[in-house]
Formats: C-alpha cells, structure tokens, sequence
C-alpha cells in the first residue's frame, strides 16, 4: 500500500465507526488550558514579549533550554484518558506512534488535529516557540505530529535515548498513577556521546515540558502504575526544507498522501505532503 494510505483508512474508519466517549474534547476550549499556560501565552502576544520576561512564567533546566509550564487543567486530563482508554478498547485498528513507541494512540487518526491539535500549535504553542526557539524556527512551526505514548508494567516501560522528527516538541504529561519514569535530557544531537550530561526531568500531571526537537532525549523505567503522556512534534518547513533533521542532508522529497513529515515541495503548495526519503528507506 502506498505511504500514507493505511493511515487514511484507519482515520476513516475510525470517523466511521468510532464513538467517542467525551465527544466535547475534540474541540479546543479555552477551559481545557490552565490559567498560567494562558498568561504565558498572553504575554508572548504582547508588544513587551521577551525571552527573559517569559522565564518569569516558566520552569527552566539551566543552561538547556528546556523550559516546563502547566498547560491542562486537571479534569481536562482526567476525561482525555478516559477517552484514549475507551478508544483503545474498541476493536478498530491503531497505528503506532512512532518508531519507538509500541503503544499509543496518533491523535490524527483519531480525528483530533483539525479542531483541536491545530488550533492548540497555531493560538497557542506557537507565541510561546517563537519567543523561546526563534533560532530553531520556532516562530514558523507550520505542521505537526501529535500522539499519545503509553508505558505500564506490561507495556513498554520507558524509551531510550533519541531525538525527535521535529524542530520543536512539547510533552505533556497526562497521568495516571505512576512511579519514576523520569524524563532525561542531554545536549544537541552533534555532541559525541561520550561528552554527554545528562539532567532528569520529574513528570507533573498536566504540566508540559517544551524543549527543542534535535536534543537528546529518552525516558526511564516507570517502575509501577500507568503513564500517559500527549507529544506534539512541531515542524518548520522552512528550516527542514533545507537540511533534514533526520539525516542532515538536503531533504530529497517524494509525494506522500495523508500527513507526511512536515516538509514542502514550493511555500505555495499545500503543506506537508511529501516525507525525506530517509525516513522510508
Ligand atoms: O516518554 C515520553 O514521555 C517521551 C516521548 C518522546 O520523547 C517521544 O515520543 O518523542
Ligand atoms: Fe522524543
């Protein structure tokens, strides 16, 4: 089946045959964001935004650009579980997160990017990315990927070290209960790995940790419970259209349907419709 296709059809019979248990979640209300995820919003939208002024809103891993805020209320988690819960016990077919992540759900299949993700980035994460990562095309995020990963006892128990198809990546932590399972973050990905530090980052229910896409990363065991947690990997094309972040090299494009990885044939054709061939061969 051509790339793509097998994820428009999960996506459609899902549309079809689905029915969502809080249907209500599946569009962004200003309601689901907690208070200081707005004012930090806010105030990257006002005409004295700077990056020392946003650190006032914001935890910050010193010298890592890593950046934590709450971004859910915690009834917004609560119910958004709930309705992963519920759509994983149905019997449709699921895609996988990503290459790493064995279980999860990929949010666009489940109908939740148009109304929800999309505004999310574009209202939203997109103030905050321009302030924080403007270097890291953080104020022309045009696309993304967004899902959810989920680690229990009899799941996967953490993820290693990697770093993500993206310029910009937020991390959401959504709950349940839940032991360890740190998050760690290292330098950019061009730093040998044997001059690699490492810093631990704790969960916090409803709290989102915002870093850039190219740092190493990965996640600790989880040493009990059940842990579920939204990614949302932003991409610009203006800045992968000219250097893979995957590979490094200039993006050699081909045409996909469905979401692609973010990059662009021209500015004017419609966004992320094609993938680098380095991430299907
Ligand atoms: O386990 C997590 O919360 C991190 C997931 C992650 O880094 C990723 O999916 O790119
Ligand atoms: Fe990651």
């Amino acid at each position: 089946m051509k790339l793509g296709e097998e994820s428009i059809q999960r996506k459609s019979e899902i549309s079809l045959h689905y029915k969502p248990l809080h249907p209500e979640l599946y569009v962004l209300q200003e309601s689901f964001l907690a208070a200081e995820f707005l004012e930090a919003v806010h105030f990257c939208q006002s005409p004295h935004a700077s990056l020392d002024g946003l650190l006032n809103f914001l935890d910050s891993i010193p010298g890592k650009r890593i950046y934590r805020l709450p971004v859910f209320v915690p009834q917004f988690c609560k119910d958004f579980v709930e309705e992963l819960e519920n759509f994983e016990r149905s019997s449709l077919a699921k895609g996988r997160p990503n290459t790493m992540n064995n279980y999860g759900v990929l949010l666009n299949e489940l109908g939740l990017d148009d109304a929800f993700i999309t505004p999310l980035r574009e209202k939203y994460l997109w103030p905050l990315a321009s302030v924080l990562y403007p270097d890291w095309g953080g104020s022309c995020l045009d696309s993304h990927k967004a899902f959810v990963v989920q680690y229990s006892l009899d799941k996967d128990l953490d993820l290693s070290c990697h770093y993500d198809n993206s310029e910009v990546t937020l991390n959401v932590s959504l709950g349940k209960e839940f032991t360890d399972g740190n998050l760690y973050f290292s330098e950019m990905r061009e730093i040998p790995a044997n001059e690699r530090r490492y810093t631990e980052v704790e969960h916090l229910i409803g709290q989102g940790i915002l870093h850039r896409g190219q740092q190493i990363h990965g996640a600790l065991p989880i040493t009990s419970g059940e842990r579920w947690n939204l990614i949302i990997w932003m991409r610009a094309s203006l800045v992968r259209n000219k250097l893979c972040p995957m590979c490094d090299k200039e993006p050699r494009l081909i045409q996909t349907v469905g979401q692609g990885d973010g990059f662009t044939v021209t500015d004017k054709e419609v966004r992320a419709e094609t993938v680098d061939v380095c991430a299907v061969l």
